[in-house]
């Protein structure tokens, strides 16, 4: 076990590359305050709606022309913004695989690690990191994640971690015909009949999150609240739970529960933009655990950086309704999302028309 100076955690964290793994093995019997949240950023009981959840949807057997499947999937994204997704063919051992593969990179050394982190790293594709974006954010979240941005499966080989790198695409790669199917019923509920594979998904991420045990949950936060900035995310969590989302039109928060073999679907802001705010990106936000260790994989499915993302036409005239957002360059609205902290203030207001 390493002996740190206490009196710099965010060099042994954050440069050093030990993160909050690092941290919470040394057996800290308490919250460094760099990890303190302000009141209002924890997660109280008394903000957790307990007879309510996100909707499942069961998706077996399902093709474009089952119509009540293509309605719940719609209404789920107009009213909840978040679904979960049972009997979607991708199989246990894909699911199985990459939760493993996910432990076997954050087991490595520090130094292993820390080959990606962004200062270390020969690519922007490939980031290693801890909480959001340190260098901005009053209290750091107590998370460290692997981040990959997709190009081939030819620079995957030669530059995404060996640890996890064939799981990783697997479950991508599997995760495809899924989302392409989920798009395919909420662009028909948008009445849009054609529409080009690349503006909805011409470009992926997949992150790994590991959330160590927590010395004072209660002070802490696993990731702030925020919305995602893809067009849609596919979330592979564990059986720890933890995750929460917002109630629509509330201040109010829903547990996710953890289901075997379920994958955890939001909306993100690119496709709110693009249905001009008919189907909802919800914050949500991930809680710190006292007891136990835990791991999520998110694939975030998104535009090109050089897309430009505006409300779709056919919206606009089905509905006829005025665009509530602008016309924005995709790789610009996601700069602005990765150069703020989790602060509760709405990304999406970027983009809109004042
Ligand atoms: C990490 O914890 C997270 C992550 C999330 C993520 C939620 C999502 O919805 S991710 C989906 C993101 N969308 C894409 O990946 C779309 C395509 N990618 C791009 O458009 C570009 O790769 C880019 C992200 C805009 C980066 O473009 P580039 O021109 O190379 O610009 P940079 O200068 O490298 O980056 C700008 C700025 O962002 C920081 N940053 C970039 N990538 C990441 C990353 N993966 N993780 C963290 N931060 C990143 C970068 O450091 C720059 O900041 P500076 O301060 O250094 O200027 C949700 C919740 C989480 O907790
Ligand atoms: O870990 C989770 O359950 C959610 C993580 C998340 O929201 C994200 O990475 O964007
Ligand atoms: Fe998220």
């Amino acid at each position: 076990m390493p002996t740190i100076d206490l009196s710099n955690i965010t060099d042994f964290v954050v440069n050093e590359g030990h993160g909050v793994k690092g941290l919470s093995e040394i057996g800290l019997q308490k919250l460094p305050k760099q990890y303190i949240q302000p009141i209002e950023e924890r997660i109280t009981t008394n903000t957790v709606i307990l007879d309510d959840q996100i909707p499942i949807i069961d998706i077996s057997n399902w093709d474009i022309h089952n119509k009540l499947v293509c309605e719940k999937i719609c209404n789920a994204a107009e009213k909840w913004g978040f679904f979960q997704i049972i009997n979607h063919d991708i199989s246990l051992e894909v699911l199985e695989s990459v939760k493993d593969a996910t432990y076997r990179f954050f087991k490595q050394p520090a130094v292993e690690k820390n080959k990606h982190s962004k200062e270390n790293s020969s690519t922007n594709n490939v980031r290693y990191g801890t909480s959001f974006t340190p260098k901005a954010e009053k209290a750091l979240e107590w998370k460290d994640y692997l981040s990959l941005f997709y190009v081939s499966d030819e620079e995957a080989a030669a530059l995404w971690p060996c640890a996890l790198r064939d799981e990783a695409l697997e479950f991508m790669r599997n995760s495809e015909i899924v989302m392409k199917k989920l798009l395919e019923a909420l662009m028909k509920g948008l009445h849009v009949k054609e529409i080009d594979d690349s503006v909805l998904m011409g470009s992926k991420r997949i992150n790994v999150n590991y959330y160590p045990k927590c010395p004072n949950p209660e002070l802490a936060v696993g990731v702030g609240r925020h919305s995602d900035v893809s067009t849609l995310t596919i979330l592979l969590q564990d059986n720890i739970g933890g995750l929460y989302v917002k109630k629509m039109d509330s201040d109010m928060w829903v547990h996710v529960p953890p289901i075997h073999g379920a994958l955890v679907i939001n909306i993100g802001d690119a496709l709110q933009i693009m249905s001009n705010g008919r189907y909802k990106s919800i914050e949500h936000r991930v809680m710190a655990n006292g007891n136990n260790n835990r791991i999520s994989v998110p694939i975030f499915v998104n535009p090109k950086p050089t897309d430009i993302i505006g409300p779709l036409k056919e919206v606009l005239l089905e509905s006829g309704e005025e665009p509530i957002y602008k016309q924005v360059l995709y790789s610009d609205y996601v700069k602005h999302f990765f150069r703020k902290a989790h602060d509760g203030k709405d990304t999406v207001d970027f983009a809109k028309i004042n």
